[in-house]
């Protein structure tokens, strides 16, 4: 038993259950605050249906499909029911290519219509009078390349999934995959069946951040097969922080919404600051709070919720270690100079440049950040930009299981992303020299990224690329060649230079960010660190970037003026920053398990004071201005 299937029934448990043991329409939405334990209730319901129905579904050759948002949430879901095979726990993209995977001649012609498309787009460029002359020149390589690949995937027998696209080889790519699935099985009734059918009962977890059209497609798939196809969303919309998520799922007639009023897992001070939070947004107010045995009895836990102000100047890592040693004295607890035990001291850091440049990666940092396109900004700190996806899902962690003489760990990312090991590639390589090179190569790419060694990411690209360990996507490739052309490191940032700016970087840089994205980034803990809750938070905010369309507390907390776009989409009714930084505050604040510190960096310590007490997220005595 494990701990999540071992908590107690809630009321919207005991419904649940009931609902999944019927025989009418049982979708349903579960939708719920932070800590309200939403993950348990699914957790428990598989267990139900395990319980009740396992032994038809597996007579049947059914399973039931658990969606969730990453490869971290796949394995904590998976710590709690176990590797039982009933359960098809996966990622929206695995999910989707096991139910697309068979239908081969669809993705060829998917493949050759998106070509055509690519081909149709960059014409229209070209004919465009007003269209400059680099950039028609470039639309007609595109065009030229597009052209060869649509003759190149004659000969592939079949289509693979991997991180990026590569048609002529027959890989499609994560954003393919996500375009594909949800339009085959919107586009096709016997896509529809076949889902129904293979996966009666479908949950899928997170879902305020699930791409919209697998909403969608979904919900067709509900609409189609009523009664013997269960479709079950839990998440909260006020918790979406990924800009391309759904946000609230609409329950359609017939379905039920179930809504789970309690919160388990903050203590009272910082529930109360959690519905003041939310008392700006959709107005739920959590109830319970964390409780404890004391004496035989369960006694509701107090715990401390604290707003700290400092100067926000070039002091900012001495400041935030002195606010430490201020809440150590304080409280009589040194466990908040204790930074290195993550489960006990967590911080939370919204000031990414500060974290940059204490975690050694100032440099990437600004590359990718500075003067940068947006997608690459923002996925700078949420760690899906194009250019560092291959670093956090492969590369580095090979390298990490190598150093560490994990094997297993090691074979596993190289059987999925290495197409070396692909059983075509296997089939014709001659064996006991084929995995000495392979050895090889992983020994150099562990030299490379070894500290103080000087390569740059650029020199690890093109390792990877001449070595075959990944496979990399045309833009990678074409980035790959530009660095290789350009001999000056670049200086100024600018909008097209960002990414040769990133390969210009130490790529020693990248361990830092790594542990940034793993550990600090309030996006982690949406990600699913285990458990994502720690009995002391800090959480660190700070406006200093000056990427102020994403997030921005200043608007947030009112010291900030509003941009004209802001004042736009407030008007509209639309997603705001103001909204997106509340969501965001929201689920960092809802982490603590006892203590929740904001640490807020500003110019005006006093003119900041005087806002927050205003905005009274905190208790005014609970609000300190730490010159
Ligand atoms: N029925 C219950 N009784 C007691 N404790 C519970 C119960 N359900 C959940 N908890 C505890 O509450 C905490 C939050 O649970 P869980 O992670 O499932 O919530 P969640 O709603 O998915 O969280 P969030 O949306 O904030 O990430 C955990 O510590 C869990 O053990």
């Amino acid at each position: 038993m494990t701990s999540r299937i071992g908590k107690p029934d809630t009321e919207s448990d005991t419904i649940l259950h009931e609902r999944l043991a019927g025989d009418g329409i049982r979708h349903f939405v579960m939708v719920a605050g932070a800590g309200s334990g939403k993950t348990t209730s699914l957790v428990k319901a598989l267990a139900q249906i395990e319980r009740t129905q396992g032994l038809t579904l597996r007579r049947n050759a059914q399973q039931v499909a658990c969606i969730t948002y990453t490869e971290v949430a796949v394995e904590e879901i998976r710590g709690d029911v176990g590797n039982d095979e009933l359960f098809h726990v996966s990622t929206i993209h695995s999910f989707l290519w096991t139910l697309i995977k068979p239908f081969q001649n669809n993705l060829r012609e998917w493949v050759i219509n998106r070509l055509r498309e690519k081909i149709a787009e960059e014409q229209e460029k070209i004919d465009k009078p007003r269209t400059r002359e680099a950039t028609k020149v470039h639309a007609a390589e595109l065009i030229e390349r597009y052209g060869r690949q649509l003759t190149e995937i004659g000969p592939v027998k079949s289509f693979r999934y991997g991180t990026g696209s590569d048609y002529s080889n027959g890989v499609l790519g994560h954003s393919d995959i996500l375009k594909i699935g949800p339009e085959f099985i919107a586009g096709h009734v016997l896509m529809q069946n076949v889902l129904a059918r293979r996966f009666p009962v479908v949950f899928v977890d997170e879902s305020q951040d699930t791409d919209p059209a697998f909403v969608d497609a979904l919900r067709q798939v509900a609409d189609a097969v009523p009664v013997d196809f269960c479709l079950g969303f839990f998440g909260d919309p006020v918790q979406k922080i990924y800009m391309q998520g759904a946000g609230p799922i609409l329950a359609e007639e017939g379905w039920r919404t179930l809504e789970k009023p309690e919160n388990f897992r903050c203590p009272q001070a910082v529930l109360r600051v959690i519905n003041r939070i939310r008392a700006e947004d959709d107005g739920l107010q959590q109830t319970r709070g964390r409780q404890m045995v004391v004496d035989g009895e369960e006694v509701p836990v107090e715990g401390t919720a604290r707003m700290l102000i400092l100067p926000a100047d070039d002091r900012r890592q001495a400041r935030l270690e002195e606010a430490c040693r201020w809440l150590a004295d304080q409280d009589g607890d040194e466990g908040w100079m204790n930074a290195e035990d993550e489960e006990a001291l967590r911080l939370l850091v919204l000031v990414h440049r500060m974290a940059a440049a204490r975690l050694g990666f100032p440099n990437l940092y600004s590359a990718l950040n500075d003067k940068s396109p947006e997608e690459l900004g923002s996925g700078l700190v949420d760690g899906t930009a194009w250019v560092v996806r291959p670093f956090l899902s492969f590369i580095l962690p090979l390298v990490l299981a190598r150093r560490e003489g994990r094997d297993f760990e090691m074979m596993r990312l190289l059987r999925k992303y290495c197409p070396r090991l692909r059983p075509d590639a296997l089939a014709t390589a001659d064996t006991a020299g084929f995995l000495d090179s392979l050895k090889e190569h992983v020994e150099e790419l562990v030299t490379l990224l070894e500290a103080g060694d000087g390569a740059s990411i650029g020199d690890v690209m093109c390792f990877v690329r001449d070595s075959g360990l990944v496979a990399l996507d045309e833009r990678y490739i074409e980035l790959i060649n530009t660095y290789t052309e350009t001999a000056e490191p670049i200086v100024d940032p600018a909008t097209e230079n960002a990414t040769l700016r990133f390969m210009q970087c130490e790529a020693e840089e990248l361990w830092g960010y790594r542990k940034y994205i793993e550990k600090m980034s309030p996006f982690a803990t949406q990600q699913g660190i285990k458990g994502a809750e720690f009995n002391k938070v800090i959480v660190v905010v700070d406006d200093q970037e000056g990427r102020t369309n994403t997030f921005s507390y200043g608007k947030y907390f009112g010291v900030t003026e509003l941009s004209d776009t802001d004042r736009a989409n407030i008007e509209a009714g639309k997603d705001s920053t103001i909204d997106r930084t509340r969501r965001l505050f929201y689920v960092c604040c809802s982490r603590a398990l006892t203590d929740l510190v904001v640490v807020v960096f500003a110019e005006d310590t006093n003119q900041m004071r005087d806002v927050l007490l205003q905005k009274a997220y905190f208790d005014p005595e609970c609000i300190h201005v730490l010159d």
